[in-house]
């Protein structure tokens, strides 16, 4: 049997020092996700799907099998190389299926999330280019009109002979074409070659505590259209042999939450901090799981302790971006997590704070990955000016904030949520965190809101607990709480109540339009 390939728990220096990209000349992330493992163990579990309610197991020979149904219809709609093909599901295995037959015949995969509205899916589909969507009969109403074949189960044919002959891949090579979250702006698309899984994978093994212990099983509830879900959980799982639990929540809820876990058996948990959130406000608790990582946003000392407390582990925090993934991350296994840091850079990374000259700096500064990780994306699709402002000199620029202390990332915020309060810069994430320690709040955005005399001040908006009531004397005990805890020239001045902050659909808080909000008001 073949071992699942895992980055072995040496001590974190050793892996950093050690470290070196494997990359051969020739790669393809059909063969890393399915044919490898079909060649060899055919049989061997690679997705449990609780999609239709039942638990139905799909082996890596099926899924190769499924793939080359995608493919022979991929090849009678004309799909060649660099084409874009574009991926319309949630999680199921026919996504993973859709994704391994583009890439086999050297196509580029777009992923699409099912809960885009027809504006969302129309520009992607436009500023892609795309010909054929792998979808089901939801997708196919959704994109009528837009000019676009669809595939879907229905469609699919028996395979004719090996059809991927000639079409040899490297690394560089386009596979993914994947838009960012647009929790700032526009959505880009970054577009990755085939060396992106293999860039993931130490981050992947870093926050899950080294995956491939026996009876690791690893499910999220974010969806495969995401980075996070692709790329964090489905194709890593696949590619490391570890089963991958497939599942659609219509509306997410701790209940289903935590049902998805028991049927799947699930171990390893991808949970967002959103999700976090949601669990612990509905005090859920989930047995059984050996692993628990999230990124996406910042975790916060507050959820760190909740893990610990009610999932009975310590939550290993990763950050990264669509543009390089996983790129910090601390790992329960290897060290103390440092409450409220994101954590160290994974192998192969590495991370820095750089000032304007583009030399590491003390204290505050841009967070910048070095190039040279395969996580790293080839180019922004089509927009080489923007591609260029993303580097300076060897780095590649995050767009965030942040300090470095002994190596671990601290991170202070977006560089445009950066707030600017009579002369102070102040990070949101760390007003956020302290609100969170509050009984009475849920989940809570904070931004700046334009001021006349201090530049910005700082703006909370706060959803209440269930059975919460808000209140002026509410807005007063949050205020003092941050400033008995924080600093004095921190706290938020206002503090407003909301029944639902806007969210992305990767579950992340659209302060764009908390900030257009601030704005409106502060213009009222
Ligand atoms: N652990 C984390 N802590 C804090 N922030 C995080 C963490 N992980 C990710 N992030 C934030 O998420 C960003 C990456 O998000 P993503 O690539 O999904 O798109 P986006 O940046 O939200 O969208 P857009 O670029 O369109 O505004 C990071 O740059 C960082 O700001």
């Amino acid at each position: 049997m073949r071992e699942p390939r895992t980055l072995r728990p040496k001590p974190y220096d050793t892996l950093v020092s050690r470290f070196r990209w494997d990359l051969p000349e020739t790669l393809n992330m059909a063969e890393q996700v399915v044919d490898g493992w079909a060649a060899i163990e055919p049989d061997r579990i690679a997705i449990i799907d609780l999609t239709d309610g039942a638990r139905k197991s799909w082996t890596y020979g099926q899924l190769w099998d499924l793939s080359r149904r995608v493919e022979a219809a991929l090849i009678e709609k004309g799909v060649m190389r660099g084409d874009r093909v574009g991926v319309l599901l949630s999680q199921s295995p026919l996504t993973i299926a859709a994704h391994v037959a583009a890439w086999r015949l050297g196509a580029i995969s777009v992923p699409l999330f099912k809960l885009f509205q027809r504006e969302a899916l129309k520009s992607r589909i436009d500023d892609s280019g795309l010909g054929v969507v792998v979808s089901d009969d939801e997708g196919r109403a959704a994109l009528a009109g837009m000019g676009r074949a669809v595939l879907t189960r229905a469609d699919l044919r028996a395979p004719g002979k090996p059809s991927n002959a000639g079409v040899e891949t490297g690394p560089d090579d386009a596979a993914v074409l994947i838009y960012t979250s647009g929790t700032t702006g526009k959505p880009k698309g970054a577009l990755h070659g085939h060396r992106v899984l293999t860039g993931h994978l130490p981050g992947v093994e870093m926050s899950h505590d080294f995956l491939g212990e026996r009876g690791d099983v690893l499910w999220t509830p974010a969806d495969w259209a995401w980075i996070g879900g692709l790329f964090d959980v489905a194709m890593p799982g696949l590619a490391l042999g570890v089963p991958v639990v497939a599942a659609r929540l219509p509306k997410f809820t701790p209940e289903e939450c935590r049902r998805i876990c028991r049927e799947g058996a699930v171990r390893n948990v991808f949970f967002p901090p959103t999700v976090l959130r949601m669990l612990k406000s509905a005090d859920t608790r989930i047995e059984g799981l050996r692993t628990v990582a999230s990124g996406g946003e910042p975790l916060g000392a507050e959820m760190l302790a909740w893990g610990r407390e009610a999932l009975g582990v310590t939550i290993n925090e990763f950050y990264g971006q669509t543009e390089c993934n996983m790129v910090a991350s601390s790992c329960g296994r290897l060290f103390e997590p440092r409450p409220g840091c994101i954590g160290r850079a994974v192998p192969g990374h590495r991370v820095a704070v750089i000032g304007p000259d583009g030399d590491p700096c003390d204290g505050e500064g841009d967070v910048a990955v070095k190039r040279g990780s395969a996580a790293m994306m080839l180019e922004y699709w089509r927009k080489p000016e923007e591609t260029q402002a993303k580097f300076r000199g060897r780095w590649m620029l995050t767009g965030d904030r942040g300090v470095l202390e002994d190596g671990f990332l601290r991170f202070v915020g977006r560089e445009d949520d950066v707030i600017t309060s009579s002369g102070y810069r102040i990070g949101p994430s760390e007003i956020e965190d302290c609100l969170m320690t509050h009984d009475a709040v849920a989940t809570v955005g904070v931004v700046g809101k334009p001021d006349p005399m201090r530049t910005e001040i700082v703006k909370a908006y706060v959803v209440l607990r269930a059975g919460v009531e808000p209140s002026e004397e509410l807005a007063d005990e949050l205020k003092t709480w941050v400033k008995e805890r924080l600093a004095s020239y921190s706290y938020p001045r206002e503090v407003a109540f909301l029944p639902e902050l806007p969210m992305t659909v990767s579950g992340k808080v659209i302060r764009k339009d908390l900030k257009a909000r601030a704005v409106e008001e502060g213009e009222e």
